[in-house]
C-alpha cells in the first residue's frame, strides 16, 4: 500500500494583482509549488520580483488575485493560525517598553494555555534561541543578533506548523548571521516546523534548503525549484567549501541573473 501525505503548503497557480489609484500593478503571474512538512524552503530572485509580496499573500496580509495557497489542504484566506511570521527589521517588530518575556509572551495570549504550560513555552523557546536567563531585559538592552533571536523565539514558543521568514537574517554581522542560519536548522530539528524562508543570498538559500524556488519574470513566475540534498547536519565550514554547495551557488546565481 502506498502512503501519500499531501503537502503542507501547497501553491497554485498564485496571482497577485495590486490595485491602485494610477491602475493595477500585476507583480506575480503565476507561482506553483509545494513545500512538505518539516522542509526548509527558500524563495530567492532578482529584487522587486514579488518575494515579499508573495508571503504577504501566504500570511493573509494580502489578497490573493487568483490561483490558491493552501496549508494541510485548507485555502489561506486571512492570516491563518497555523502560521507565524519574522521580519528582517526585528527593532520594528519587538516592542521596546516590555521585557524579553512579555515579548515572547504576546502571541499566545490568542491561544487558551494554561499558565504553567505558557510559561513553559516561553522559557523553551528562549532556551532553544540561547537566550535562558535573558527574560527580564529590555529589547534595546540587547544586540542586533539577540533582538532577532527573540523575534525567533516569539515565532517559535506559538509553536507554528509553517514559520515564515522574510530576510530575517539580513540586518545582522556575517558571524551572528551563520550562528543564526544554524539556528534555524536547530529550530526545524527540534520542534518539526516547516520553513520558507526568502533570502537575497544565495550562499544561505543553498545552506539551509531542502528546496530553493527561483523566481523570476515580471509579473514573476517559477523559473525553476531546485531540490538540496546536502542531509544533516550541516557544517557551515564544510558544506559550503564542498564542490556540490560550489554548482548550486553558481547554477542559481545564473538563473537570477538571467531572470533580472
Ligand atoms: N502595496 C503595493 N501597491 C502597489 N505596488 C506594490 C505594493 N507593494 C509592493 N508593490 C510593488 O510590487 C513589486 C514587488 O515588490 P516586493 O517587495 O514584493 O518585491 P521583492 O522581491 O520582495 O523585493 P526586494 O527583493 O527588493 O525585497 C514592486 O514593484 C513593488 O513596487
Amino acid at each position: 500500500m502506498s502512503i501519500t501525505t499531501s503537502p503542507r503548503l501547497s501553491v497554485q497557480g498564485l496571482a497577485k494583482t495590486y490595485r491602485t489609484k494610477s491602475g493595477d500593478v500585476p507583480v506575480i503571474a503565476d507561482l506553483t509549488f509545494d513545500v512538505q512538512a518539516g522542509e526548509v524552503a527558500c524563495i530567492v530572485g532578482p529584487s522587486g520580483i514579488g518575494k515579499t509580496t508573495l508571503l504577504k499573500c501566504l500570511t493573509g496580509l494580502q489578497p490573493i488575485t487568483s490561483g490558491s495557497a493552501r496549508i494541510d489542504g485548507v485555502e489561506i484566506d486571512g492570516p491563518p493560525e497555523e502560521m507565524a511570521l519574522v521580519f528582517q527589521e526585528y527593532t520594528r517588530s519587538l516592542m521596546p517598553w516590555l521585557t524579553v518575556a512579555k515579548n515572547v509572551r504576546l502571541p499566545l495570549r490568542h491561544l487558551r494555555l494554561s499558565t504553567a504550560e505558557r510559561e513553559e513555552r516561553i522559557a523553551s523557546a528562549l532556551a532553544a534561541v540561547g537566550l535562558a536567563g535573558a527574560e527580564a531585559k529590555y529589547p534595546w538592552q540587547l544586540s542586533g543578533g539577540m533582538q532577532q533571536r527573540v523575534a525567533i523565539a516569539r515565532a517559535i514558543a506559538y509553536r507554528p506548523e509553517v514559520l515564515v521568514m522574510d530576510e530575517p537574517f539580513a540586518s545582522v554581522d556575517a558571524q551572528t548571521r551563520f550562528e543564526l542560519e544554524d539556528l534555524c536548522l536547530r529550530i526545524r530539528e527540534q520542534f518539526g516546523m516547516t520553513i520558507l524562508l526568502v533570502t537575497h543570498d544565495i550562499d544561505e538559500a543553498v545552506y539551509l534548503s531542502d528546496r530553493v524556488i527561483v523566481l523570476g519574470e515580471r509579473p514573476a513566475r517559477v523559473t525553476e525549484i531546485i531540490e538540496i540534498d546536502f542531509g544533516d547536519p550541516r557544517d557551515q565550514l564544510e558544506t559550503r567549501a564542498t564542490a556540490a554547495f560550489a554548482e548550486l551557488r553558481t547554477r542559481i546565481f545564473g538563473l537570477i541573473r538571467k531572470a533580472g
